[in-house]
């Protein structure tokens, strides 16, 4: 299928059940709206899946879809680490030994490593080998890919949603691994929002002074090489970024069209949903933001998409952790939705609401 019929699925929120969500909250016996952000969290589930009965979904059965991918401009020298890494890391995961394995563990959440383009096949029978190529180029020399490899790494995306969906995930949360990818994300980052490379760029998984300032001549050099056309997301996809962005577009634009709600983890992922948000205007209300990367365009990132994320605790460690962090607050947000009493069955008279 076409990416643009992919894209033509997407249909608004139900706004019946948005509005019967709100009306819900506010007949519970609290302060009215005093949940704030996670009561905003729970109206959006509602709007997504068509009921206010959140009560009656038994088991959102929430995934994080780890996106595996090589970087060829790594070579450069931009990362702290070698590309090995990377399999290394996917590896572990299928032993459920990562940061996000062991976070997800403790909350009841499955963990699926896709390899969607790392150098080597993934061993370990829990990873999902869905290689669209082997690694990028360099971008500092050439084109990280064509155009097609990146609609190809899209469509990809929304087969693995597709295929969690089929298995009776109703939540998807984004995750990624790739030595090296802060790189192309800073880049697109740079080109998207129309800033100065110096401004977007972090340390990634942990660079020196040094590296930092290498990394930024890098980035410099692959927008110069390769000239990408800030209007046109997959030009700049294919040009300046990774397969592991194109497959995190796809996560978004497949949650939005099955009527799932897609988590953005960091800064990486916030670049994808904010390429997804270009290409489908409508997928956005299926995004939810959870925190806000430390790495320094991670606010931009957020703002660019108009959002605000529940959660700032300096982190910058990808992988999903952030949208796992604030995967706990679905099950307060719920948990008083479903469990709280109404202000007649707690006996309190209704106060008049200023809404
Ligand atoms: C052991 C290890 C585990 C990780 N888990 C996530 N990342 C994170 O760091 C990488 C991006 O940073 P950079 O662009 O500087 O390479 C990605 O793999 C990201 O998921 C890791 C990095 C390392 C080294
Ligand atoms: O915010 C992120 O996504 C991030 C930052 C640094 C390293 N890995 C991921």
């Amino acid at each position: 299928m076409e990416l643009d019929n992919y894209i033509e699925q997407i249909k608004p929120l139900d706004e019946d059940a948005v509005n019967a969500a709100w009306t819900h909250w506010d007949s519970l016996c609290k302060p009215l709206r005093g949940m704030g952000r996670l009561e905003e969290m729970a109206v959006q589930l509602a709007g997504i899946y068509g009921t206010a009965k959140l009560g009656e979904i038994a088991d959102l059965k929430p995934v994080v879809a780890i996106m595996g991918a090589d970087n060829g401009v790594v070579a450069e020298g931009v990362s702290q680490t070698g590309s090995e890494v990377t399999a290394q890391v996917l590896e572990n995961m299928g032993d459920r030994k990562s940061s996000v394995c062991i976070m997800s563990k403790q909350m009841g959440i499955e963990v699926i490593p896709v390899n969607i383009g790392m150098f080597v096949d993934g061993k370990h029978p829990r990873i999902w080998n869905r290689v669209v190529r082997y690694g990028t180029a360099n971008m500092a020399k050439e084109p990280a890919m064509t155009r097609e490899e990146a609609v190809k790494a899209i469509e990809t995306g929304i087969q693995v949603v597709k295929d969690l969906y089929e298995a009776g995930c109703r939540m998807i949360i984004t995750g990624e691994m790739g030595i090296g990818n802060t790189t192309p994300s800073s880049a697109m980052a740079a080109v998207l929002l129309d800033k100065d490379v110096a401004e977007v760029t972090g340390r990634g998984a942990g660079l020196s002074s040094a590296g930092l300032e290498h990394k930024i001549e890098v980035i410099r050099r692959a927008i110069e090489v390769n000239q990408p056309d800030k209007n046109d997301i997959l030009d700049v996809l294919s040009k300046v970024g990774s397969l592991d962005i194109a497959g995190m577009i796809g996560c978004y634009l497949g949650g939005a069209m099955l009527r799932v709600p897609v988590l953005i983890d960091g800064f990486i992922s916030s670049v994808s949903a904010y390429c997804a948000a270009q290409l489908a205007p409508e997928s956005k209300a299926y995004m939810v933001p959870t925190h806000c990367s430390a790495e320094p365009a991670g606010r931009m990132m957020l703002d660019a998409l108009g959002m605000t994320a529940p959660i700032q605790a300096g982190m910058h460690l990808g992988e999903g952790t952030g949208a796992v962090t604030a995967y706990s607050l679905y099950q307060y947000a719920l948990a008083l939705y479903n469990g709280l009493p109404s202000f007649a069955e707690g006996n309190v008279e209704e106060y008049t609401h200023q809404k």
